[in-house]
C-alpha cells in the first residue's frame, strides 16, 4: 500500500476537548495506529527542562527537538507510556506545566519543522488516527477523515481537574481554567500552524457529550468501520 493510500483520521482541537481519549478508543476500534502529536511537543519540553535549557533559546530548543529520543509503548493496563531519552516520563509529561512548556516551544517554526517528519512517519498500514492541533491542516492535509473537537472552556477545565486529581496531582479548578484559556490563546494566535479547524473538518462540540457518544459520532465518519 503506498503511503498516500494509507487512510488517516485527524482529530484536532484545544486542550481538554478529549482528543487523546477519543483518538485512542477510535484507533483501537478501527485497528489503526495512533499518533499523540502533543506528546512529542511535551517530550521536547520535558527534555529541555532536564537540560536546563532557556525556553527563549530557540536554537537550543531546535537542537533538542532533533536530538531527543521519544518512544511510545502501551503498559499492561493499556495506558500509553512515553519514553524520553529512554526514561518513562509519562506522568511528568501529562502535567499542565509540561503542557505550557510544550505550547511555548510549539510556537517556534523550526521546532515544528524538526518534528514534522517524525509525525508523518506514524502513517503506516492499515491506517492512522492522529490527534493534535494541526494534524488536519499541516501534517496530514490529505487525510480522508478530519474531525475538530471542541467543548466549553469550563467543561474542559473540569475534565482536566478530575483527570489530574485522580492521579493525585494537586490543582485548583480556577487555576486550570486560566491555564487552559492561556494555552488556547497561545495555540490559536501563533503565526505558524495555529490551532484552527481544517476547512474540510467535521466539527463536534463535546460539551455535555459522553465519551462513548463522541466515539460513535467519529466512527460513523469512517465507512466500513468495525461494529
Ligand atoms: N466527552 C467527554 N466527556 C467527559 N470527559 C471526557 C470527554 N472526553 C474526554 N474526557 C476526559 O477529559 C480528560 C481530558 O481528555 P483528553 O486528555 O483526551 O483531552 P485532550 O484534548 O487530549 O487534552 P490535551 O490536548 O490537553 O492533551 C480525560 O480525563 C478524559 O477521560
Ligand atoms: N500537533 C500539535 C500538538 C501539540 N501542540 C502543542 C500545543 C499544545 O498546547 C501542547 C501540548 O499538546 P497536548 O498534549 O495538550 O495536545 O503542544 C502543537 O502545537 N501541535
Amino acid at each position: 500500500m503506498t503511503e498516500a493510500a494509507i487512510p488517516v483520521l485527524t482529530i484536532d482541537g484545544p486542550s481538554g476537548s478529549g482528543k487523546g481519549t477519543i483518538s485512542r478508543v477510535v484507533a483501537g476500534r478501527l485497528g489503526w495506529h495512533y499518533l499523540d502529536s502533543g506528546a512529542l511537543y511535551r517530550a521536547v519540553g520535558v527534555a529541555a527542562g532536564w537540560a536546563d535549557l532557556d525556553l527563549d533559546d530557540a536554537g537550543a530548543l531546535v537542537r533538542c527537538a532533533f536530538d531527543t529520543g521519544i518512544g511510545f509503548r502501551d503498559d499492561a493496563a493499556g495506558e500509553l507510556r512515553v519514553l524520553v531519552n529512554g526514561h518513562d516520563a509519562t506522568d511528568e509529561l501529562r502535567t499542565e506545566t509540561a503542557g505550557a512548556a510544550a505550547s511555548a516551544i510549539a510556537a517556534i517554526p523550526e521546532v515544528r519543522s524538526a518534528l514534522k517528519e517524525r509525525q508523518r512517519a506514524f502513517r503506516k498500514a492499515p491506517g492512522l488516527v492522529a490527534d493534535g492541533r494541526d494534524m488536519g491542516t499541516v501534517i496530514f492535509p490529505d487525510a480522508a477523515f478530519k474531525v475538530f473537537l471542541t467543548a466549553s472552556a469550563e467543561e474542559r477545565a473540569e475534565r482536566r481537574y478530575k483527570q489530574l486529581k485522580d492521579k493525585g496531582v494537586s490543582v485548583t479548578l480556577d487555576g486550570l481554567l486560566r491555564e487552559i484559556l492561556a494555552r488556547d490563546a497561545r495555540d490559536a494566535s501563533r503565526a505558524v500552524a495555529p490551532l484552527r479547524p481544517a476547512e474540510d473538518a467535521v466539527r463536534i462540540d463535546t460539551t455535555g457529550q459522553g465519551i462513548d457518544s463522541v466515539v460513535e459520532r467519529v466512527l460513523a465518519l469512517v465507512p466500513g468501520r468495525t461494529a
